[in-house]
């Protein structure tokens, strides 16, 4: 039996770090949400007892450094499976981007692997397994919107915000999250309005949303890689409603109300970056379930 899993990537709408934890991560509060651009995996159960992955992408490594390899690995071991899987990964979501890729690709494998293996796990057992993978799997094996705490693995549950078009662009640029982490500096930060966020997406008001976007891992990137302020800065030039870059970058997405705006900054954007994508919201939790 062959399986499709879909592998949605997030964007964050809010990232607050509170402070930096003894065992070397940092203790965040962030607004997570699902966009509709999306890897998919095929699951194929293997004769032989291997876990074999197939992307065909030169920027993502088919061992055991993939992050849907490992989701298969810690089933296998956790509940003695024997038997193998091929993985083949149809990758849409840009590599190392600040846009979850990887993470939810692992999400999306723990997910298919559950049903082919005939596990029982609910999503909550999923989600406390992808944790062990990467911080961002917790939100990535539910999807929908979330406000994330602890190291991002703690899931509370939100409505979807009101649908809106993003925009996407990526430099050519690859962000290493540790880094970013690393070079950001507690005691300077700006804290965005988390919970202003949150009222805005419970009481459906966009404009509401569009004040409270915050993200303090901004400033530490943009010092990195100025050309992710300038895109940025075009963003809100072509008439961007909110403009923020996702997680620890190098990806910033606008959000955008009306189709005519969407094309502007899509076409203004495409002029100088290879990677800019415009898609829906995709807020709601129950498609991946
Ligand atoms: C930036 C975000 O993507 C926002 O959603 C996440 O906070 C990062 O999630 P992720 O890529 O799944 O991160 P992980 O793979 O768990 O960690 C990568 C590295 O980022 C740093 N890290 C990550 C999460 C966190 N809360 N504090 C950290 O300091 C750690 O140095 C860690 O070694
Ligand atoms: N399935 C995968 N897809 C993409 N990258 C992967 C995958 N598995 C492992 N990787 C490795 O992880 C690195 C980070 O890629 P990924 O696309 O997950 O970053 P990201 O979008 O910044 O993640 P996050 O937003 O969770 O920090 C890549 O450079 C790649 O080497």
């Amino acid at each position: 039996m062959k399986l499709l899993v879909k592998a949605p990537a997030k964007i964050n709408l809010s990232l607050d770090v509170l402070r930096k934890r003894n065992d070397g991560y940092h203790e965040v509060r962030m607004i997570m949400t699902t966009i509709d651009l999306a890897d998919h995996l095929e699951l194929t159960p293997l004769e032989e007892n291997r876990i074999e992955v197939v992307s065909h992408n030169r920027y993502v490594p088919d061992d055991q450094r993939n992050l849907a390899y490992q989701a298969a690995d810690l089933l296998k071991r956790r509940f003695g499976i024997r038997q193998g899987v091929s993985i083949a990964i149809e990758k849409t979501i840009p590599v190392a981007a600040g846009l979850a890729g990887g993470s939810s690709d692992a999400a999306a494998a723990l997910r298919g692997l559950n049903k082919i293996w005939g596990l029982g796990l609910s999503m909550d057992e999923l989600a406390e397994i992808g944790a062990e993978i990467g911080s961002d799997v917790s939100f990535c094996v539910y999807g929908g919107t979330a406000i994330a705490t602890g190291r991002g693995e703690k899931i509370e549950h939100i409505p979807a915000p009101p649908p809106c078009w993003v925009v996407l662009a990526k430099p050519q640029i690859g962000v290493s999250t540790a880094e970013v982490y690393r070079n950001l500096q507690i005691d300077r930060i700006t804290h965005p309005n988390v919970d202003q966020m949150i009222h805005s997406i419970r009481h459906s008001d966009y404009e509401g949303i569009c004040h409270s976007v915050g993200n303090v891992l901004e400033d530490v990137t943009f010092r990195m890689h100025p050309e992710v302020a300038h895109i940025k800065e075009q963003m809100r030039r072509f008439g961007a409603d909110a403009v923020l870059m996702s997680g620890s970058g190098p990806t910033v997405f606008a959000l955008a109300h009306h189709d005519s705006r969407m094309h502007r900054i899509y076409n203004g954007l495409k002029g100088f970056c290879e990677q800019v994508y415009a898609v829906r919201t995709l807020g709601e939790r129950e498609r991946l379930e």
